[in-house]
């Protein structure tokens, strides 16, 4: 039985059909301990159950119009909301339940054991159950086949399958690291040519080139010649950094929103559509030199590395590959410039830090040596910084979501499946009984020498089993290499205002400039 169901029983409990199985039903929102209690006879009070938590905003939105009211406002909401999860957990505890529709219902859970259930009732084809409105809209408008990501169920599993062997596995991903090093090798040669030339230099739109042309670089086996270009306004690689940016913050304003656009198509949505469309062909274009390069490449080598055609090798047809490529790339550059801003900023922020990490790169990694994957393996403390920064500024609005597949206990209730499930390390990542002095930085929490390790659930920037973030292993070779290379190169001040905040779209960026400066080092 749906959990609408039982919530209309429960609203209705004078209705005749309302008898011991109905009852059996109506207790999946009691606590598990009052289960035998309520059984005979409904006896429980409302106070009893699931908690009833709204809070009087929460209230007045979730109960105005058609009950879903607060759907208007979720893209005012949307940027701050880790501020009001975590003031909603300390008043109503580590879950509650928000009204999203008449009849709809999220659980939010912050106890990492909690979140480790839902993970394992996430079933064989977990569906995130938070979809992205526009981006079903525009699928389903234009009629073409659903991108990398997208989907549930065993057409998004036989989509994600091949592309994932390419993506998760260490050993494939480790394939990637000399080009992702190169590109970080000439960042670091750019950095150092603008410091020597004085020219001031806007770190964190620095990164976002850097990003850019470190994964076009992977995904499309070609350089982007973004990194270090001064991009003219209406140069098309700069329209496709800040439509991107655009195209991820409507997406984030329009999660949880009333979708209007799927009824007619609102200059919102006309919005969206030109935005997706630019990238998506900005994207096309380099997948088709991508392929004609290779083709070029292959008369005179014998099996040169490459995305794509490694896809196809694998059994993906040609359109798949080249989807998958662009998806990547598109999804790939917001998310991991962002993180890794934030740890730069969390560096210099915490000096001391950044000369232990400069201490250990230096021990490990020669100078002017490209990163191999023994090196990465003797690098704990910097898995730790990076580790760190995601905890104290975590990248996505929402951990992951999840739409149980089975009855789970939760916090001691029993949520029936069908359930969406709001996983919230964003949360858990700041409470101090799992932190002590939860907003310090401080990596040497997830060294092992300490003795109580965080638990595991707590953390989980990149989402957690089959539906993880694909991404993951690129993104965290990808800040692993740049952040040693950084440090070994460079020392990171920030000059920029006291307490930079996270403002959320579906990535957490920051809310104001990072003022960032880097200064090459003399040793
Ligand atoms: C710091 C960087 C990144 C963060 C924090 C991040 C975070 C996430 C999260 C939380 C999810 C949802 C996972 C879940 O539901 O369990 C996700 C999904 C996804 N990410 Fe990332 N991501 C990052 C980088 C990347 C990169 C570099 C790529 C591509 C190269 C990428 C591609 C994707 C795709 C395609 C999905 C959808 C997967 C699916 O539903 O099958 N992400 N990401």
């Amino acid at each position: 039985m749906c959990l609408q169901e039982c919530l209309a029983r429960e609203k209705h409990p004078s209705n005749p059909n309302h008898h011991s199985r109905q009852c059996t039903d109506t207790v999946y929102m009691w606590k598990t301990r009052d289960v035998n209690s309520s059984l005979n006879g409904y006896t429980a009070t409302r106070a009893d159950t699931f908690q009833v938590v709204l809070t009087f905003r929460r209230e007045k939105i979730h109960r105005g119009a058609f009950g879903c009211s607060r759907n208007i406002f979720w893209n005012k909401i949307i940027s701050k909301l880790h501020l009001q999860l975590a003031k909603d957990f300390e008043k109503y505890g580590k879950i509650f339940k928000e009204r999203l529709g008449p009849s709809t219902y999220m659980v939010y859970v912050s106890d990492p054991e909690d979140i480790a259930t839902v993970f394992r009732k996430e079933g064989r084809y977990p569906v995130r159950g938070a979809s992205l409105p526009l981006l079903d809209v525009y699928y389903k408008r234009t009629g073409k086949p659903l991108s990398l990501g997208m989907g549930d169920g065993k057409q998004w599993h036989d989509r994600r399958t091949t592309t994932q062997k390419k993506m998760l596995r260490p050993q494939a991903v480790q394939l990637y690291l000399s080009m992702q090093s190169q590109v970080t090798d000439d960042f670091m040669a750019y950095l150092q040519k603008m410091a020597e030339e004085k020219t001031e230099l806007d770190i964190q739109a620095e990164l976002v080139q850097y990003v850019m042309e470190s994964i076009g670089t992977v995904c499309f086996n070609m350089r982007l010649n973004v990194l270090g270009a001064q991009l003219q306004h209406d140069a098309k690689e700069r329209m496709f950094i800040q439509k991107n940016e655009e195209l991820f913050a409507l997406l984030g304003d329009y999660l949880f929103s009333l979708p209007f656009f799927k009824w007619f198509p609102t200059p919102l949505y006309a919005r969206f559509e030109e935005l997706y469309s630019f990238v998506l062909q900005f994207s096309a274009d380099l997948v088709e030199k991508s392929l004609a390069k290779d083709a070029e490449l292959r008369a005179t080598e014998d099996s040169p590395q490459h995305f794509i055609t490694d896809l196809v090798k694998d059994g993906e047809s040609i359109e798949t590959a080249s989807d998958s490529a662009a998806a990547l790339f598109i999804a790939g550059v917001e998310s991991t410039s962002n993180s890794l801003a934030f740890l730069l900023y969390n560096l210099a922020r915490n000096p001391d830090k950044q000369d232990k990490l400069r201490a250990e790169v230096t021990r490990v990694l020669p100078r002017d040596c490209h990163m191999t994957p023994e090196h990465l393996n003797r690098l704990p403390y910097m898995k730790a910084c990076v580790k760190e920064s995601m905890r104290l500024s975590f990248p996505v609005v929402l951990g992951a979501t999840r739409i149980l597949a089975e009855d789970a206990v939760l916090g001691g209730f029993l949520v029936p499946k069908g359930t969406c499930v709001i996983n919230c390390n964003n949360a858990s990542c700041l409470q101090s009984e799992y932190f002590p002095n939860p907003h310090a930085y401080s990596p040497e929490r997830w060294m092992k020498e300490d003795n109580v390790q965080p638990h595991p659930y707590l953390l989980l920037p990149f989402g957690h089993g089959p539906r993880m973030c694909i991404g993951k292993r690129f993104a965290e070779q990808q800040m692993y290499i740049a952040i040693s290379k950084l440090v070994q190169n460079f020392t990171i001040q920030h000059t920029g205002s006291e307490d930079i905040g996270i403002t959320y779209t579906i990535f957490g960026k920051p809310d104001e400039p990072l003022g960032l400066t880097v200064t090459p080092r003399g040793d």
